[in-house]
């Protein structure tokens, strides 16, 4: 895994045993940016859950060779009626360095300061965290994910309701995360900016429907195809690596069979 930060085998992840993602195979290069694409509903959340080991493959494995995460979840996931200031919670980005109890120290409090400037919240120390707006709570959590230190770093739709300004300042981060050679996979819904900002792109729909060069997958064919796959997908089929074997969720590619026939299929 010389210039390999992650790798997927196989990675098949869901809920309750029904596949949300399925079969995914490929490598992500040590150093790159890659945006994550796909529908609402296509796996994009349970892939970064499946990466950073909250979730549990049902089959298959994801494996890593960075010496630390960063996983950065939807801004909906948080919880910020918690009584903490901003301090407290960029701190946490100390906590894989340091220890729950470890000692912060002068150099520590010094690059906290640093990275409270880089996104444009110095002075905001104080703030408790309900207190803050969408995008300030955005330029927080990038500040903390800073502290971290991460070689690899999941960002799950950072740029969701934040203003250009904002959008601006958060991916100057991002572009020096991946100039300092940290590898940054991130979910994106906005096309443009994937096109304008990302190298790589991979686009989902419950499965890899195309990975590379972001002009090379986001084509109006592979547009198109995840789609319709998208569309044809059954929620309520099982897993398909079952102990009798049985192949009860979907394998197309929104090329073949339509929807009826394949969810007749899934079902065995
Ligand atoms: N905790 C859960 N329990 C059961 N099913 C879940 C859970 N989380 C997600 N799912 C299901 O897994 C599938 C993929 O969801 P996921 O959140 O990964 O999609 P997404 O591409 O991130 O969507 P969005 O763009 O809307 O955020 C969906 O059908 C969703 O309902």
């Amino acid at each position: 895994m010389n210039d390999t930060c992650l790798e997927f085998r196989n990675l098949t992840l869901g809920y309750d045993g029904h596949a949300a993602v399925h079969h995914l195979n490929g490598a992500v290069e040590r150093g790159s940016l890659t945006a994550v694409l796909g529908a609402n509903g296509s796996g994009k959340s349970t892939l970064m859950k499946g990466i950073a080991g909250i979730l549990k493959p049902l089959g298959g494995g994801c494996v890593s060779s960075a010496r630390r995460l960063a996983y950065l979840p939807q801004l909906s996931e948080l919880d910020r009626s918690f009584p903490a200031r901003v301090v407290d919670l960029v701190s946490l980005g100390f906590w894989q360095q340091r220890g729950l109890f470890g000692r912060v120290t002068r150099d520590d409090k010094g690059r906290l300061s640093g990275c409270l400037d880089a996104v444009g919240l110095s002075g905001f120390e104080a703030r408790p965290l309900d207190s803050l707006s969408g995008g300030q709570m955005q330029r927080a959590l990038f500040a903390r994910t800073m502290l971290q230190d991460a070689d690899l770093i999941l960002l799950d739709e950072p740029f969701n309701a934040v203003d250009d300004e904002t959008m601006r300042d958060l991916l100057a981060v991002v572009a020096q995360w991946a100039g300092e050679g940290r590898t940054v996979f991130c979910v994106l819904h906005d096309h443009a900016l994937a096109r304008a900002h990302f190298p790589q792109a991979l686009l989902m729909a419950r499965k890899q429907v195309a990975w590379g060069r972001t002009e090379e997958v986001m084509t109006s064919d592979n547009l198109s195809r995840a789609r319709s796959f998208q569309e044809a997908w059954d929620d309520t089929a099982g897993w398909c690596e079952e102990p009798r074997g049985l192949q009860r969720h979907l394998h197309g590619d929104g090329a073949g069979p339509d929807a009826s026939v394949r969810k007749a299929a899934a079902h065995g």
